[in-house]
Order: C-alpha cells, then structure tokens, then sequence
C-alpha cells in the first residue's frame, strides 16, 4: 500500500526551480540617448535613499541641495518621490509652475539658484494623488531626465521614495554614471533593518555608496543644553561600521526643523549659523572629497 494518502503522483518532469531573484542583476538598456544629452554636462549624480519612509529623506536632500550650493557648487535636485513630493516645500519653492520652451522643460529655480523638478509643481491641488504603476514612473522619470534643461551643473541630488521599488531600479537604470547613494536613517532598529536592504540593493546595482546620513540622532533640551538621543545611541555609527560604509554626518532632531518645513521656509537659509546647517555644511564638504576625488583618482 501506497504511504502517500493523498496519491499525489511524482512529477515525471523535473520541476522548474523558481528563479531566485536575489541573483538577478537588472538589466541596464542601452542608454537613453536623450537622456545622455541633457545630463552630459552634470558633473556628479547623487541619489539619496531610504530604506523606510518618514526618517527625513527629503529633508536631508534639500538642505544638502543648499548646502552644496553654499558651498559653491552649481546644483539641481530631482524629485522622485512621486506619491509624496516635499523638496518643493523644503525649499520653500511649492506653488510655482515649470515652464517649457524649444529645448525643453525649464526647471523651478529655488534657493541659491538651485533648479528643482518635481512631479509636486505639475499637480493641480494639495489631494490630487499621483496613482501610477511601475512602467509610468519609469516614463516620468525617463522625462524628468530627459525633457529637462538642467544645464551645466555640479552635483544632481535625486530624492527617490522610500524602499527599493519600481523608481529606485529605474534611477539605477536610467542615470548615465551615478557617482553614489547616500543613505537616510534614523537611530532606530525599525529604520535600521530596512536601511540595511536599501544599502545592499545599491551595491547590486554596482553603485557606490558614498555614507549614512543619521537624522533625529538627538534632541538638545533647551533647559539643560544636554544632548538626549531619544532612540539610543550611536546606533547609526555601528550599522555604518556592520555594513562597512562611512557616516557621512548627523542630524538633530529638532522642532526648529519641522516648522520650517511645515512652513515653507528653507531650514539652511532661515538658520544658516545654526549648528545643524554647519553640520549641512560638513556632509557638503565630506561629499565633495569623496566624489571629487574618486572622480580625479579614475
Ligand atoms: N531632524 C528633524 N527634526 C524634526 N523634524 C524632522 C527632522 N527631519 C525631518 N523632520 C520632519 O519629519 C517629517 C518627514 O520628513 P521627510 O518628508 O523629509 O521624510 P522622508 O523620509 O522624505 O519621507 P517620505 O519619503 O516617506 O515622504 C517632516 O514633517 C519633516 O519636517
């Protein structure tokens, strides 16, 4: 008698193993032409990622954007983040229209010249929702690339959504050359585990990663001037040292920052002496070495 009770019948084929798609590298297509043109004359490319939403992404993007630019640096910043655009707030830019001539899509000129896209400027009202699958997002941002007259420029920030989805994997196949990711975490395990799978997409898609941002790593208490790191400490340098990769600096939390967000009003420019805009200043700076001098060392 049969010891199978279901008389489930072996295959008489071998059956196909499911493809284990943590060892497929994506395929990069032949280069968008157009896409070569308009970023030929943008030196370095940056993508700043997340590996879950909230922690500060877009806030870190914009106030890099200007800290870069303080620095001297000719810079333009790319919103990706199609379901939840907030660059054009944080640079206190939101309401104005991108406008189009002959050659192209002219980009929003924010703080210190800085030039922003971002799919926020094209939506006609504060609850439209962008609702778009995987193979429309790689066509806005195969536009937001392409279409756009982005000029002579030093470093292109990409803010991208949270997570390694559909426009992350477009970014990595779209972008000629990118110099390198930075990563946004704050000093929770929450945030840490999903950082983790953000920095070991971007070495499969053979990108660098130029560091770790930590943001809301602490709060200064007003009465004593102490600082207290409500998530823990040092959490963020030890998942930089675990996944071997620098930290590139570290941001307070501070409720100077959400309101100014929540305003409008770029936090670099509103409080340009303040500790968190040097330390903007000091992620610039670390940025500027590594990009620039990998580029000179190759
Ligand atoms: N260091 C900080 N201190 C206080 N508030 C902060 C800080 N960083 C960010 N915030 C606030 O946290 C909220 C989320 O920030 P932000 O939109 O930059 O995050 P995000 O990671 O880009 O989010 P998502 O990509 O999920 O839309 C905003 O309201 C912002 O003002």
């Amino acid at each position: 008698m049969s010891s199978n009770p279901f008389r489930i019948q072996s295959p008489q084929q071998p059956q196909k193993q499911p493809r284990d798609l943590r060892k497929t590298q994506p395929q990069i297509p032949a280069a968008d032409i157009k896409i070569q043109m308009k970023m030929k004359n943008i030196k370095y490319k940056i993508a700043v990622l997340s590996g879950k939403g909230g922690v500060g992404k877009s806030f870190v993007s914009s106030n890099l954007a200007m800290a870069l630019a303080a620095s001297g640096k000719k810079v333009g910043i790319v919103d990706v983040d199609f379901h939840g655009p907030s660059v054009p707030k944080m640079l206190g830019v939101r309401g104005q229209v991108l406008t189009a001539d002959d050659n192209g899509i002219n980009p929003v000129q924010g703080p210190f010249g800085i030039k922003v896209v971002s799919i926020d400027f094209l939506l006609p009202r504060d609850d439209t929702p962008v609702v778009w699958r995987g193979a429309i997002k790689h066509t806005a941002i195969k536009q937001f690339l392409g279409d756009v007259n982005w000029g002579e420029l030093d470093y292109l920030i990409i803010d991208m959504p949270p997570g390694t989805g559909d426009e992350a994997l477009s970014i990595a196949q779209l972008v000629p050359s990118i110099s390198g990711a930075i990563i946004v975490t704050i000093p929770s395990e929450v945030s840490t585990l999903a950082v983790k799978k953000s920095i070991t997409f971007v070495k499969t898609v053979n990108t660098k990663i130029l560091g770790v941002v930590e943001n809301m790593s602490y709060f200064v208490c007003p009465s004593d001037n102490k600082p207290y790191y409500i998530f823990g400490e040092g959490k963020g340098k030890k998942m930089a040292e675990d996944m071997g990769v620098s930290l590139l600096g570290q941001i307070p939390l501070d409720p100077k920052i959400a309101e100014s967000n929540d305003s409008g009003e770029p936090f670099f420019l509103k409080y340009v002496d303040s500790p968190t805009s040097k330390e903007f200043l000091n992620i610039a700076d670390n940025i500027i070495k590594i990009v620039e001098q990998n580029s000179s060392s190759t």
